[in-house]
């Protein structure tokens, strides 16, 4: 599968277990919200789906290719936007996304033509050549998506995007990334922001480093909505004696 598969992962910080037999996938083409409140895992599974920490117990496969045995092929499918921003302020937008595109191995003509590309799908093909100090935080965010599109992913990630950005920039954001996935990309967005979903996505919930749900938004929301059902999935004291 072109997309991406997590099997029975597990991991560790010391003697907390922060993700236990975690499994699902993403298809090409989707836009999956992970969906966990503070501390349910997920930057945890960021970091294992970018290498940063190696799991315990599991598998992850990118694009077909497996983590653990061929990570830079993995690696090179996939684009990763973190929670907290990398920008360098004083450079252009242009030159930003140059240096990263250089990363990936591409330069001259062909740099160009990916950046113009990637800026174009966040509608930020006018901005190119501002410098990122005077852009606004809906504007960076859209740059630092851009950038991760440089190189033609396969599979996005994108971690708490949309954190610290007022209620039009979140909307603009999430309606952009949402048209990613319909041109044939596999997106998965953490969130714990049940009003950045659509019905139409998949949603996995992770509580306490375990998937309780997998499925379209639409059947876990069914009569009571997203809200009532995303807290009553993690709603800590229903987790007494469970
Ligand atoms: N470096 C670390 N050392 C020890 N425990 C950690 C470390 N990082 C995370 N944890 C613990 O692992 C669990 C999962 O944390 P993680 O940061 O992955 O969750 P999260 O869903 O991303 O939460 P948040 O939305 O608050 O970032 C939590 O219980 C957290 O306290």
């Amino acid at each position: 599968m072109n997309g991406l598969e997590i099997n029975h992962v597990s991991y560790r910080y010391g003697e907390r277990k922060a993700l236990d037999d975690v499994s699902f996938q993403v298809e090409p083409g989707r836009f999956c919200a992970l969906l966990g409140p503070n501390g349910a895992g997920k930057s945890t599974l960021f970091a294992l789906l970018t290498r940063l920490i190696v799991a315990d117990e599991g598998a992850i496969q990118v694009a077909g290719f497996d983590i653990a045995r061929s990570p830079r092929a993995a690696l090179a499918r996939i684009g990763v936007v973190f929670q907290q921003p990398t920008l360098d302020l004083d450079m252009t937008v242009r030159r930003n996304l140059r240096y990263f595109a250089g990363l990936h191995g591409l330069s001259g003509r062909s740099a160009a033509i990916a950046i113009d590309r990637a800026l174009a799908q966040l509608g930020m093909a006018e901005r190119a050549d501002e410098v990122v100090r005077s852009l606004n935080g809906g504007h960076r965010r859209r740059m630092e998506i851009a950038r991760a599109l440089v190189h033609q992913p396969d599979i996005l990630l994108l971690d708490e995007a949309t954190v610290g950005l007022d209620a039009a920039a979140r909307q603009a954001i999430t309606d952009h990334v949402h048209e990613l996935a319909g041109t044939g990309l596999a997106v998965l967005w953490a969130t714990h922001l049940v009003d950045e979903v659509a019905m139409a996505d998949q949603v996995v919930v992770l509580h306490r480093g375990r998937v309780r749900s997998d499925g379209p938004a639409g059947e876990l929301a069914g009569e009571s909505g997203l809200a009532k059902a995303f807290l009553a999935m993690t709603d800590e004291s229903m987790e007494a004696g469970a």
